[in-house]
């Protein structure tokens, strides 16, 4: 493969990236493996949030909290866990993941592929131009001949509640770049991020109080998020449902911060961190020139084409484009968008009907999603409610964990639930739930189903090892057999 000098002689490149991160890298490898030059513009760290601020440090840090856990689930194990966690340990092993914040790893990553890395804030400047700004350097424009692919992720939202602009509040970067345990530690949001936290800082000795304004993980099965929210009180957090936050204060910027809640209470913490949601970090990228509101999510299409440009060159996957803000789904897209990219390039047809590899269907019908609290809640596909929303005849089959004797030698007093969907026009499953410690592991195997649309009839014959937790499969499918 040519290698792509860092700079073309006229900045004119195949394909232009904007944003290095897991999605932004995937789209350049597949269009570089496809023959296309590259370049990738990053105006921070290669690798993007999750590398740095976002899964890549969270796992590192919840490990730990988890797999003492774990240890304490299981007699004779637990008598051999008698001190606390070190969390001076703890944050190491996060530094060693996140590279110590350096990119230089990545980089090279890009440079094996033979992609250009331009350093500096990207900004369209109309159709297939890009503009490059960095502090200290000449702007640069570089030209696409192909494509332009917009990976910029998203920003966390904060509420505008009053006291804001003062409290020098956590979000996702200080709450998992930081190497001390706040005594106190205020988490507002119920969704991923907050019940994350919740656990990983109540883990490491915050006393947590977690205020959500609906259940936790509302997008799961409702049984979920109750078993987390289960497992963080028995932690020791303070688990708050139904209220949300109106104010918030910090009159001595180095004292404590007050939220008050819609309930008329307050809570008193060291650090108040928001986990309340995602902004598409499209604010400052040249939209404007194409036609596009700047600030907005960008629809796509199924090869991530964005609606609404004409000429088929601007393409946007990850987090901006709003369909499922996770790595894995972005990465999935960024090799259906590059391969897509490639084929239009070479004015090959398209294979974009729904499984195609052109097409992004599992982002419709099989998104995976793990939750790595304790008990682990993990799901792929519809719930309940959405699968008859979506006019599905669906029947749903629930299962106690503690049926699979793989459960109970996994963990004395196993607690944990399983749930299938099935539709029963087609026999398949359109969505699986499972919440209980070790769950993470077990969700791939849904997540063939799903996507495979492996009937039911031939599920029976995939047969789960004894004595997996993977057994809670055979419940489920006799449960169903026998109605
Ligand atoms: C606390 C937390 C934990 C998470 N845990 C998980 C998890 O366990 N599993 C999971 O699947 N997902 C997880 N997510 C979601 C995941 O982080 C995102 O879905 C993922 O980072 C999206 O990847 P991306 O490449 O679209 O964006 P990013 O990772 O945000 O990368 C975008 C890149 O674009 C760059 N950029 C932005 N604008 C410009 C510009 N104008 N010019 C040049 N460069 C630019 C940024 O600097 C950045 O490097 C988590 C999120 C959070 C907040
Ligand atoms: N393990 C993982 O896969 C993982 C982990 C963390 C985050 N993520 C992803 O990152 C994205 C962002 O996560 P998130 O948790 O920040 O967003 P989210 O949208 O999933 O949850 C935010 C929650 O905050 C609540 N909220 C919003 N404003 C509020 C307010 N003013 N007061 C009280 N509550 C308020 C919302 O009702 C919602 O439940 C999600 O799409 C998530 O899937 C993934």
């Amino acid at each position: 493969m040519n290698d792509v000098r860092d700079s073309q002689a006229d900045d004119t490149y195949d394909v232009i990236v904007l944003g290095a991160g897991p999605v932004g890298q995937n789209v350049a490898d597949h269009a570089r493996a496809g023959g296309l030059t590259v370049a990738v513009v990053e105006r921070e760290l290669v690798g993007g949030e999750c590398s740095y601020w976002a899964c890549v440090p969270s796992k590192a840090l919840l490990r730990p909290v988890i797999a003492v856990a774990d240890a304490r689930r299981v007699d004779g194990a637990r008598q051999a866990v008698t001190g606390r966690l070190d969390t001076d340990r703890v944050f190491a092993r996060r530094d060693h993941y996140v590279t110590d914040w350096d990119d230089s790893g990545q980089a090279a990553f890009l440079k094996d592929i033979g992609a250009g890395l331009v350093r500096g804030q990207g900004r369209l400047d109309g159709p297939r131009r890009v503009t490059v700004t960095a502090e200290g350097a000449a702007p640069r424009t570089l030209t696409a001949r192909h494509a332009v692919a917009i990976a910029t992720g998203s920003d966390p939202v904060l509420p505008d509640i009053p006291g804001i602009g003062g409290a020098r509040p956590w979000t996702n970067r200080q709450g998992t770049d930081s190497s001390t345990v706040p005594a106190r530690l205020a988490i507002v949001g119920g969704g991923g991020v907050g019940v994350e936290m919740a656990t990983l800082w109540q883990g490491l000795g915050s006393r947590v109080t977690l205020i959500a304004r609906h259940p936790l993980l509302p997008r799961m099965e409702a049984f979920a998020g109750e078993l987390v929210a289960d497992g963080l009180t028995r932690a020791g957090a303070d688990v708050r449902i139904g209220v949300q936050a109106t104010a918030v204060r910090r009159p001595d910027p180095a004292g404590p911060v007050t939220l008050t809640l819609d309930d008329g209470s307050e809570v008193v913490a060291d650090e108040v961190m928001f986990a309340t949601g995602r902004a598409p970090r499209t604010g400052d990228i040249g939209l404007d020139t194409v036609g596009l509101a700047p600030g907005s999510w960008l629809d796509v299409d199924t090869t991530c084409l964005v609606r609404g440009v004409e000429g088929d060159w601007l393409y946007a996957l990850g987090d901006v484009n709003h369909r499922a803000l996770l790595t894995h789904q972005g990465k999935y897209q960024g090799r259906t968008a590059g391969d897509a990219i490639v084929a239009r390039a070479a004015r090959r047809p398209l294979d974009d009907a729904p499984w195609g590899d052109h097409a992004t269907t599992a982002d419709q019908h099989a998104v995976p999603q793990v939750f790595f609290t304790d008990p682990e809640a993990a799901a792929v596909g519809l719930s309940a409610d959405e699968a008859t929303r979506a006019g599905h005849r669906v029947r749903t089959v629930d299962v106690d964990f503690t049926a699979a004797q793989g459960a109970n030698l996994f963990a004395d007093h196993y607690q944990g639930r399983a749930r299938m969907v099935v539709d029963l026009d087609r026999d398949i499953l359109l969505g699986v739930t499972f919440a209980g410690p070790g769950v993470s592991e077990l969700l791939h195997s849904a997540t063939i189903a799903v996507a495979g649309e492996v009937p039911l009839k031939r599920l029976r014959h995939a047969v789960a090892c004894f004595p997996t937790v993977s057994e809670v499969w055979l419940f489920l499918l006799t449960a169903y057999e026998r109605g």
